[in-house]
């Protein structure tokens, strides 16, 4: 059995991953870890409104790895909570699976040297549904080329802190290295005034947020007489609680690394 420890056990992916550890082949949920002074349950259960499950809530993810043989931390929270936990991580030997997103430079870096000492999986989008759409996308711009148009619109919840959201950023990037186009200098995030016509190069990435909207991305490319929408949307945070868990159980046990959903689902190659 491997012993997994999900931070931001009390967040909206904490709670739906405490739920769907809940009989998981292989793994055991050992500790849930809510922030120094938040614990508002002594039982992770509890917190996912489960009911007593004698799994233990810590308030910091050193004390919940005391005592753990080779655990699995499963990680949701925030891109600079993630930095921290992956090295500290890294310096007890956990395996991690990173769901944050909103990383800047420095805090992706920070998780970059961690994954020189552990396995670590970062994906901004853990449904499967998603990762084949990320497929999709490079299948589409490679096909289409440079005669139409890229954008990528995304909508969520109006909890939402970062934007635009970690997979529509992920979606820019992959139709961008199709086009051979530098993600640095051709995404736009917003157009107000008078920006001029549009350029062919750029790539739209454009972001709604409302009420409890889970998560929609569309990526459009337009011609001239005709128009392809590729769309993904979530209507549940199931889909991403699953895939982490199957990427706790892929993670396990690997060399040292940085990691992706593409290598955990097996589709590295077709990159
Ligand atoms: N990769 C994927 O498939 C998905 C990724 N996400 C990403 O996961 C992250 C979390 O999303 P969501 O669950 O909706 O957010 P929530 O705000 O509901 O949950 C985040 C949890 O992490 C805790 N947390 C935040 N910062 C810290 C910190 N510095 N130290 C300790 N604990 C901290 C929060 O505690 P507190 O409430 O006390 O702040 C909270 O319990 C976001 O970055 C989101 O974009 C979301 C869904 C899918
Ligand atoms: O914050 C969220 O909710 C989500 N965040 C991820 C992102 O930023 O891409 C994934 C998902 O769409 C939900």
């Amino acid at each position: 059995m491997i012993d997994v420890v999900v931070t931001g056990a009390a967040g909206r992916m904490g709670t739906t991953l405490v739920r769907c550890l809940q009989g998981a082949e292989g793994l055991r949920l050992a500790a849930g870890v809510e922030r120094p002074g938040q614990a508002r349950f002594e039982d992770a259960g509890e917190l996912a409104g489960l009911g007593r499950l004698g799994v233990p809530v810590k308030d910091s993810l050193a004390a919940a790895l005391d005592g753990l043989a080779r655990p699995v931390v499963i990680d949701f929270t925030s891109h600079e909570a993630s930095a921290a936990h992956a090295e500290l991580c890294a310096a007890r030997g956990a395996g991690l699976v990173i769901g944050s997103t909103g990383f800047t430079p420095e805090t992706k870096a920070r998780v970059q040297a961690a994954a020189a000492r552990i396995p670590v999986v970062l994906s901004p989008n853990m449904s499967v549904g998603v990762n084949a759409v990320f497929a999709l996308v490079r299948e589409a711009a490679r096909i289409l080329g440079d005669g139409y148009d890229v954008e990528v619109l995304e909508m969520h919840h109006n909890r939402k802190k970062d934007a635009p959201s970690g997979t529509a950023l992920r979606l820019a990037e992959v139709a961008a290295e199709a086009l051979s186009r530098d993600p640095r200098q051709d995404l736009v995030y917003a157009r107000h005034g008078l920006v001029g016509e549009r350029t062919k190069r750029e790539i739209g990435v454009q972001t709604l947020r409302g009420g409890d909207v889970v998560g929609e991305h569309t990526v459009f490319f337009v011609g001239e007489g005709e128009r392809i929408e590729i769309s993904h949307r979530a209507t549940s945070r199931d889909q991403f609680a699953r895939g982490a868990v199957r990427a706790a159980a892929w993670v396990a046990g690997r060399p040292p690394g940085l990691y992706d959903m593409f290598d955990v689902l097996g589709l590295r190659s077709g990159r």
